[in-house]
């Protein structure tokens, strides 16, 4: 791999949807800058530099007041660059970590002292080489005080992720809704699966994120929108929002921020919706102690 790739769109619109006060993306990353935080080896794809001023710019842009960061797999489970975005955000950023397994307690404390309150499981297996749910349990039972636990799987694999869900003993989220065929409908076998999985334990949460990724139709995203809507709805107090910038492997797309903001009053057409996806929920989650 030498080639480096960019995945984010160089000039990204001003939506036409203003978020809240104390607005949170939920979901984005941070990559390098390279010469001070190498990529992993083992990393499948070799980002261009997309590091914590360009995140906080294009937060501004969007009208969001906060960040969430997650280690993205292209840095492995060195959590510098991550750890480095948050120092710099002036108190406005928390992260989410990836880590060994085999990490110290001692280790986990640094990374909560550095703004980290969560850990990401991460089983696309394009992106990562093995998932050891046996040594993923371990790490989940050893968590600081207030973390929960992250899950990237795709659709095809919910039914072997029941027990290790139901195992989790800190609350889950669930990255991307795992990935449904958002062409199959709100009542398709996809989203009806996801919501079964979401009625087994009231501490799982989703992020109603990336219609780059799930709508192959592109903006408006009408398949997103009328899959998603409903669930939004439904599970109002345990979902989040994000942009999931700098959109590692969407080279081919290049997804418009701006148009991705504007399909959150498309999937909560409602202030109150608005206001738990944006502000209160990931307040709950990331800034307890500042939550209403
Ligand atoms: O950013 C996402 O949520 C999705 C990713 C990248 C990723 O998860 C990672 O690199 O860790 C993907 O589907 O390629």
């Amino acid at each position: 791999m030498s080639e480096r790739i960019t995945s984010w769109h160089s000039n990204p619109s001003v939506p036409a949807f203003t978020p809240p006060p104390g607005a949170v993306d939920a979901h984005c990353h941070i990559f390098g800058p390279m010469a001070e935080f190498p990529f992993s080896a083992k990393s499948k794809y070799l980002p261009e530099d997309a590091g914590p001023d360009m995140l906080f710019a294009l937060r501004d842009r969007l009208g969001f007041a906060r960040n969430v960061i997650v280690q993205a797999s292209c840095h492995g489970t060195d959590n510098a660059a991550t750890l480095n975005g948050i120092a710099k955000s002036n108190g406005k950023a928390r992260g989410v970590a990836v880590v060994d397994p085999a990490i110290s307690a001692e280790e986990l404390a640094a990374l909560d002292a550095g703004g980290m309150r969560g850990v990401r499981f991460n089983f696309l297996k394009r992106l990562v080489d093995d998932a050891p749910k046996d040594k993923f349990l371990d790490v989940a039972g050893r968590l600081p005080e207030g973390w929960h636990v992250v899950i990237y799987f795709e659709a095809d694999i919910l039914e072997e992720m029941r027990d290790f869900v139901a195992a989790i003993p800190v609350p889950v989220v669930i990255d991307h809704m795992g990935r449904p065929d958002v062409s199959q409908g709100p009542d398709g076998p996809d989203m009806r699966a996801f919501r079964s999985l979401l009625d087994s334990r009231d501490d799982i949460w989703t992020k109603v994120t990336c219609p780059d990724r799930l709508d192959a139709a592109g903006p408006p995203y009408a398949d997103f929108v009328r899959s998603v809507a409903p669930l939004v709805a439904d599970y109002a107090d345990r979902v989040l929002w994000g942009t999931d910038w700098p959109h590692p492997n969407q080279q081919d797309i290049l997804p418009d921020d701006g148009k991705l903001v504007d399909v959150i009053p498309q999937i909560a057409p409602i202030e109150e919706l608005q206001r738990k996806l944006l502000v209160d929920n990931p307040m709950r989650l990331y800034w307890p102690e500042e939550a209403a």
